[in-house]
């Protein structure tokens, strides 16, 4: 029982980047200081989902998926990107 699907939290997003408050929304926060601390933030967030499925359990390594799932998300609002523009390649 997801508390949001991929698509909700994608618009959530968008939303937060468009009117968040930096001083309350990480996303505006991150948005704001632009595509090169998102881009370490997706790596260090990549590194940890590996670390996790190599050495931790199935739930800490679902936690660190969504969060690398939440900053590939930022990435593409900072970016102008829509999911249609990702689908596209899947
Ligand atoms: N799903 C997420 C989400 N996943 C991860 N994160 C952020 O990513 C961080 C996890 O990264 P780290 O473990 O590196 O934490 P950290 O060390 O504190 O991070 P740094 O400050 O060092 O970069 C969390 O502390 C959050 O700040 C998220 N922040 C927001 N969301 C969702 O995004 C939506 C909008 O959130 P706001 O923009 O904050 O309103 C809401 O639905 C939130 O639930």
């Amino acid at each position: 029982m997801a508390s949001k699907t991929f698509e909700e939290l994608f618009a959530e997003l968008q939303q937060k980047a468009a009117t968040g408050d930096p001083a309350s929304s990480r996303t505006a926060q991150l948005v704001e200081q632009g595509v090169h601390a998102i881009g370490k933030k997706v790596v260090e967030e990549a590194a940890e989902v590996w670390m996790a499925a190599e050495f931790q359990t199935k739930e800490q390594t679902a936690e660190e998926i969504s969060q690398l799932l939440y900053h590939l998300q930022v990435m593409m609002v900072a970016r102008g990107l829509t999911l249609d523009d990702v689908y596209a390649y899947l």
